[in-house]
């Protein structure tokens, strides 16, 4: 018998999260205020949950004597010659938003909590590219007046208001209230129909089918774990194809536009039909012809509509030709009939599109827009879901009525930026929430067998993704792992499948022995061309970091982007010696990147690698999760006689770092620091200097190349 669930109270879990995305909110004020100039963008607008910058543009009373405000963009906040359209958000018509002043970056705490408390409660009647309309709650609203104003969205809060009965019992297991339906026990046995699928890619490996056997059989939830290059992707898309033969209806989610289109494309080879939803001009090229907006025009049932547009076209020119005001006035009146006739017969199309649609597709934001409110669809499928918010990942659970959920994704890689991780706001959140959490569970909750068991919602942060507290909350049967990979050369894939994948990574025969030299253009075979994996330990002191604050901070703009970052010059100069020994070797500059975790040193890297190298990739660790390259160089910076690893700490940040190349991978880095940061760096560098082609850096060498002036 699987361990009973421990079960998450529904309305503290609600309020936890509001509390934090409240902190994160705070936190990037702090930010949008310091860095006004710099437009930097921000966590929570990424995620749609929040606009910032807004100015009420009028008020009018509305429909049964309520106020409705329209708000637009601060024009101080718009660039000169740009258009004051407000950026990409989540908030939707009938979306219930909090309306409130925007504290100035320098206003004090106290006195930012006394504006916050200021504002007021709204729903959103209509929202336009450069502007939104809400209608206040109350009557006497006070509607706030300050400069600028936020607002942000109440999935949670939404959530929060839920009444017991409103729970189904999907959402129950999605909370541990139930747990998820048994599979079904002879699931493994060959006689099982789900053994005689007919995959449509016969190239599927073992791993992938048995997740979509799972995910197909899973009454509840799935979720598919695609470690580095295991094609979780492409997995999904046999999923997909597989349900659309078994008549469902699936809505096909992910946190960014990317991520949706990937699958949209992917899907058009299959020649799926299909909308995505979301602004035309903001899909990939090869994914508009599947857009709302282009359907509507293009469709069969479109031409109903385009024969009363023509229609409007006559009666225009007719006009033109008409002096008489007689009948100019008769024409007027048509006109205005037919206007009508086609906005009736436009919304019925679209709506038929989309009810008559078993897939749609369309950025988790974008699935709480009123087209889908209330549709009924048989799955849930998230890509990319340990890059979401959970909050995020709600928005279409909340808004559409599915009732199961396959998330994808890998809770072992880096989770969505979080801003306000450890910032005072966040800290007083997760205090609220443990209040929050011993008030619920000794009051409200008369059902006192669930109370004691109540999950404590302190420990959920912004930063906990809905998979990792499904996993958390339902163990690793509720997941299927794919093992396969078709990255990375065995050696290099070694060190993140024994530590973090249970040494059940596999790479893929044509992937396993790939080197540098095998490239299919002219490589010679030299010794970094033939190796996979390379350490230049600069143990000794001779590369030491310097810590960016040192300087910045001196020069009065401490707090901006690269306050507490770390760089290290000697290192980057050995990057240098390293790339320019690949270039030399033949390999192409496109297929080399440089990764390193701190922003200080990818600035120092720039100046030092750019115009030397042009076509190379620079990043850092975390804008790189994702991609891939034929070789990576790994700069890890940290070098100091306290052996402080800060941030490099984090385990999935250096998982992403190392499983970003195909055949090549050279780490700098101080063993001496970087192996005293925790156990698993310890046996990390271990592991290099076992199973790595080990060398030892001499300074005035790593300069020579800098003296020759490259
Ligand atoms: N069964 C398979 N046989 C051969 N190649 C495969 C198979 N499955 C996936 N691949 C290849 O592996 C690569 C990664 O696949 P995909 O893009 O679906 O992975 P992903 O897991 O979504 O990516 P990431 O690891 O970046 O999250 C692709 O080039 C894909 O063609």
């Amino acid at each position: 018998m699987p361990k009973p669930p421990r079960p998450t109270d529904i309305p503290s879990f609600a309020a936890g999260q509001l509390a934090l995305l409240d902190a994160e909110l705070q936190a990037e004020l702090s930010e949008t205020n310091a860095l006004l100039s710099s437009h930097t963008p921000t966590a929570l607008s990424r995620a749609g949950l929040a606009i910032l910058n807004l100015n009420i543009t009028s008020i009018r009373t509305g429909l049964g004597g309520k106020t409705v405000a329209e708000l637009a963009l601060d024009p101080a906040v718009v660039s000169k010659g740009d258009k004051a359209d407000i950026p990409e958000h989540g908030i939707r018509t009938g979306d219930i938003v909090a309306i409130q002043d925007q504290p100035a970056g320098s206003a004090k705490k106290t006195e930012k909590r006394e504006l916050a408390k200021k504002g007021v409660e709204g729903v959103v009647l209509r929202v336009r590219r450069e502007n939104i309309e809400i209608v206040l709650d109350r009557e006497d609203a006070d509607v706030p007046s300050g400069g600028k104003l936020w607002m942000m969205n109440q999935t949670m809060t939404r959530l929060q208001k839920f009444q017991d009965q409103e729970y189904t019992p999907f959402i129950r297991v999605l909370f541990g209230q139930a747990s998820p339906t048994p599979l079904p026990s002879d699931l493994n046995d060959p006689s099982n129909p789900l053994h005689k699928l007919e995959w449509i890619d016969p190239s599927l490996n073992d791993s992938q089918k048995e997740a979509i056997r799972f995910a197909l059989a899973s009454r509840e939830i799935a979720l598919i774990h695609g470690p580095p290059g295991t094609g979780k992707t492409h997995t999904l898309i046999e999923l997909i194809l597989q349900m659309l033969k078994q008549k469902l209806r699936i809505l096909v989610c992910g946190p960014s536009n990317i991520s949706v289109d990937n699958i949209v494309e992917r899907l058009a080879s299959h020649k799926v039909p299909m909308i995505r939803l979301g602004h035309p001009a903001r899909l990939l090229p090869s994914a508009q012809n599947h857009s709302l907006d282009v359907l509507t025009r293009t469709s069969d049932a479109a031409a109903l509509v385009e024969d009363v547009r023509k229609e409007m076209d006559d009666k225009q020119n007719s006009i033109r030709k008409t002096r008489n005001a007689k009948e100019r006035r008769q024409i007027y009146g048509e006109l205005k009939e037919l206007r009508k006739e086609f906005r009736e017969r436009e919304r019925g199309c679209v709506e038929n599109l989309v009810k008559d649609s078993k897939v749609v597709l369309a950025t988790l934001h974008g699935a709480g827009g009123f087209h889908l409110k209330g549709q009924d669809f048989d799955v849930v499928i998230v890509d990319e879901a340990s890059q979401a918010l959970e909050a995020q990942c709600w928005v279409p659970l909340l808004w559409v009525k599915a009732g199961k959920l396959v998330l994808a994704g890998d809770h072992l890689q880096l989770p969505p930026t979080i801003k306000s991780l450890n910032s005072k706001e966040a800290k007083a959140a997760k205090k609220d929430g443990k209040k929050n959490n011993k008030v619920k569970a000794g009051a409200d909750n008369v059902k006192a067998d669930v109370e004691t068991e109540v999950k404590p919602v302190a420990k959920t942060t912004l930063e906990t993704t809905l998979f990792d507290r499904l996993l958390a909350l339902h163990g690793p049967s509720i997941k299927r792992m794919l093992t396969t990979q078709y990255r990375m050369h065995e050696r290099i894939m070694q060190f993140p499948s024994t530590e973090l994948y249970e040494s059940k990574l596999i790479a893929a025969e044509f992937v396993k022995d790939r080197l540098l030299k095998d490239l299919p253009y002219a490589v010679k075979d030299t010794e970094d061309t033939r190796e996979p994996l390379v350490f230049w330990d600069t143990q000794g002191g001779d590369f030491p970091e310097k810590a960016e604050d040192d300087e910045i901070g001196n020069k009065g703009s401490k707090g901006m982007s690269l306050g507490d970052s770390k760089s290290n010059e000697a290192e980057a100069a050995l990057v240098k010696l390293h790339v320019g020994n690949l270039i030399d070797a033949g390999v192409k500059a496109e297929d080399i990147a440089v990764v390193t975790p701190y922003n200080a040193q990818l600035a120092i890297l720039s100046q030092m690698l750019k115009g030397a190298f042009p076509g190379i990739e620079l990043g850092s660790v975390d804008g790189f999760q994702g991609r891939e390259k034929e070789a990576v160089i790994v700069c890890l910076v940290r070098s100091n006689p306290d052996h402080e690893v800060g941030f490099l700490g984090e385990k999935r940040r250096l998982n992403v770092a190392m499983t970003r190349p195909r055949r090549h991978v050279c780490i700098i880095g101080d063993s001496e620091t970087v192996g005293r940061g925790s156990k698993f760096l310890k046996r990390w560098m271990e592991f290099l200097e076992e199973h790595a082609d080990l060398r030892y850096p001499n300074l005035a060498d790593v300069y020579v190349d800098e003296r020759n002036g490259r």
